[in-house]
Order: C-alpha cells, then structure tokens, then sequence
C-alpha cells in the first residue's frame, strides 16, 4: 500500500477552492483553522476503541497500519504522508471512539497546498453544498431548566466539606433539518465566521472548537488551555467585558483548575514544561475566554508511551471539561448530568506517520444522529457546557451555555 503526497500547484483546479469545498462527499473529516488544515475522503479503514484502553487501542491500531504503509511524499511537512483522524469519546463508559484513515486528504500551510492519496485515486469533482432547509430545535436528554437545576445541586455539594472545587456540567439541544444535512455546509459556515478555531469533521462530529487540546511537532508539545468565559450582554462594551473577565475571582479560579490539571498531566513526559505567566483574554465571535498556554519538550519523543494519542490520553480530561478533582469531578457528571456525552468534550484530531498531529477538545458542536437520506432529513444533537465552582450562578452558567451554543445553530441555519 502506498502513500503519496504531491504538491498542488497554484494553476490546478484543486489549489484555490476553499478546503470545506474540496470534499466530494457530503460527510468528509476536517481539521481546518484560518484556512490552513486539512479536509480528507474515501476511507480506507477504521477501528473503534472503547473503555480505559481506547487512547492506547487507537494508537497501537495506526502504528500497524503505519508500518504497513510504504511512503512517497514530496512536501515532507508536518501533515503530509500518511494522516489519521481520530474522536474519542469523553468518559471510558459509555462511550465508542473511532480513528480512521482517508484515502484521500488535502492539506494546506502557509501558502503551500497538497494532496495525499492513499493507492489508486481517481480525481471526482464536488457537488454542489446541499442547504439543509428550515431548521426546527428541541429539548435533548437535558433541557435548559434540567440544567439549571443540576448547576444549582452541584453548587450545593461544592459548598459543602469535601466537595468537588469545579465540575463541568454541559446539557444538549435536539436539532431537526426539513432536508437531509450536507456536512460541508456547516464546515463552510463554521470556517468561515469562526476562522481562530479549529472546524473539525470526524464521523458525524462536527464543529468548530476554540481549544487546543494538544499538538505535537517533533518532540515539541503545545496546548491552549480555556476556562473561565463572559458574553456580550445588552450593550456591554467589548474593551469592558475583557477587563471584567481578567478581574473575575470566579473565572481565575475556573481557569487555575484547567491550566494545573493539564500542566500535572503533561509534566511527566517533558524535560521542559512552562506555562504562560498570566491568562489572556481569547475573544471569539460570541464569547471570550481566559486562555492560557502550555509548551513543552518531550523527555523521550521516541518512546512508545509518549506518542500523541497516548499522551492525548494522559491529559484527558482536564478540568476544562471534567473538574478538579478529576475522578470526584466525573462522577459528579455522571450522576448530575445524566447524558452519554459520547464524543462531545473529548479529544478530536489528526495524527500523521511522524506522529505530529494535532488534537483539540470537541466543543461548541453538534453529532449527527441520523443523517438522513434523499428523501429523509437529518437530526443532530447539539452540545454546550459550563466550568461550575461553588460561587457559580445557575441563571448566569444557563445563559452562558446559550452562548456557546450560537456557533454551531447559526452555522446550521446558514449564517457565515
Ligand atoms: C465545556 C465547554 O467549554 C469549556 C468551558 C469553559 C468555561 O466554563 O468557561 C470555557 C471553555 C471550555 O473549556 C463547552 O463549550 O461546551
């Protein structure tokens, strides 16, 4: 079997189309950020993990293929050769995850466009993008006034001795279309108005994420920690809600949590681990967020423990997304929440055959339950959740949630 990767050069039909355009398919992956990334289709094979073991699963699957593989790759970039994607699910149960290889990727960075293709390949023009039609919403597993109820019971066990210091509550947002959804649609409209975050597709998981969760170049490692979050209400001036934000007690307490669990996590495999000295203020469309960074240089790159779906599995989950302490905090989801997440809020990505990838956390998204047909529509489900401490107001972190939610229905109902 082999992998090819050639440059695209600007003059082929293939160079200036957008990447969400590129697919010929209506269900591509895509990892996608200020027009650089990569979207990919065709598949040549997939494996799904479940349970503690599924990082380590995925990871032991691509490294046999990998090798598998013989390797002819003109551009030599991180990227290039052969590329997996992978989502893996938040909790180890329940929950399935999946990595898949496509037989065909486009990528580009900095200016520099190719196409990878795995065996024979016939090149197929892109159908026209498909408008899902009207769009109808629904109560999912939990509705708005169940999750104000669970933020206001998880305040009370905070507040008492022995609590958890931050659980991270998320509810969901049934959503139905009149025509069947062409998942370019929302690729196009995500990467378009949220272009500093990663729009991402991988098996019916589609979004456009605003946190790294880790990427690898060599044996360097580099991840964009958020928590802590405020939104444009009435006619608060941006310039005076960032201020707000950076002065928050509560959100700098939030946002410690995060940074600390995924720093702890990722120090030992780094020689060299530093941590931004003070959070910034990450101002997205529709909401902004404290962000930290955290780079660091892996010990042994070489090791078989610290490849990047091992390693995306050691710091998963940070208390972005789970809580501080971890265990208390994600038994506390369970039990409060009371939905299979599935893959929403867990690590979503690409690994290549240098093992230089790139993983985010699956936010501001939606998972597509049944993807209907020519003469059926679609039904998605859409996710959006709230860091909660003991000072926590369930009104606010209700709203908040809202907020999150924007990106993925407006890109649904055709803003961009
Ligand atoms: C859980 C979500 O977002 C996370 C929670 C945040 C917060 O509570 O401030 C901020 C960014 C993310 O780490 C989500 O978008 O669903």
């Amino acid at each position: 079997m082999t992998v090819r990767t050639r440059e695209i050069r600007p003059g082929d039909p293939s160079y200036h189309p957008p990447l969400p355009e590129l697919p010929p398919t209506h269900e591509p992956v895509s990892w996608i950020r200020d027009g650089d990334g990569l979207v990919g289709w065709g598949e040549l094979d997939r494996v799904h993990t479940s349970g503690p073991a599924r990082f380590a699963e995925a990871d032991r699957w691509w490294r046999s293929m990998r090798a598998r593989m013989g390797i002819d790759d003109e551009v030599r970039i991180a990227g290039t050769g052969p590329v997996a994607f992978a989502s893996l699910s938040f909790d180890a149960d329940p929950g399935t995850s999946v990595i898949t290889i496509p037989r065909v990727v486009v990528g580009q960075r900095n200016g520099v466009r190719w196409i990878t293709t795995v065996g024979d390949y016939e090149p197929e023009s892109a159908p026209p993008i498909r408008r899902p039609g009207t769009i109808r919403y629904g109560d999912g597993h939990v509705a708005s006034t169940a999750y104000r109820a669970a933020v206001a019971e998880s305040v009370r066990r905070m507040r008492e001795p022995g609590g958890a210091s931050k659980i991270v509550l998320a509810h969901d947002l049934l959503a139905a279309t009149s025509r069947p959804l062409d998942s370019r649609f929302l690729l196009r409209n995500l990467a378009t108005r949220h272009p500093n975050c990663w729009t991402f597709a991988v098996d019916g998981l589609v979004g456009a994420t605003p946190e790294l969760l880790l990427r690898r170049e060599g044996s360097d490692v580099h991840s964009q920690v958020l928590a802590g979050t405020t939104w444009p209400r009435d006619s608060t001036d941006a310039e005076l809600l960032a201020k707000e934000l950076l002065s928050s007690a509560k959100n700098q307490r939030e946002h410690v949590h995060a940074v600390n669990s995924l720093a702890t996590s990722l120090r030992p495999f780094c020689e060299e681990l530093s941590v931004s000295d003070a959070p910034e203020v990450l101002r997205l469309r529709n909401v902004m967020h404290l962000a930290s960074t955290v780079s660091g240089r892996l010990e042994r790159s070489g090791d078989a423990e610290s490849t990047l779906l091992r390693l995306v599995g050691a710091v998963h989950p940070t208390a972005a997304v789970g809580g501080t302490p971890t265990e208390q905090a994600v038994r506390l989801i369970g039990e409060l929440e009371g939905m299979d997440r599935g893959r929403y809020a867990g690590p979503v990505g690409w690994v290549d055959g240098a093992d230089n990838g790139e993983f985010g956390i699956a936010l501001r998204c939606a998972r597509i339950e049944d993807p209907g047909g020519t003469d059926r529509a679609s039904t998605l489900r859409l996710f959006a959740g709230c860091g909660i401490v003991a000072d926590s107001d369930p009104d606010e972190e209700t709203a908040e949630a809202q907020a999150k939610l924007l990106p993925i229905r407006e890109a649904l109902e055709g803003l961009r």
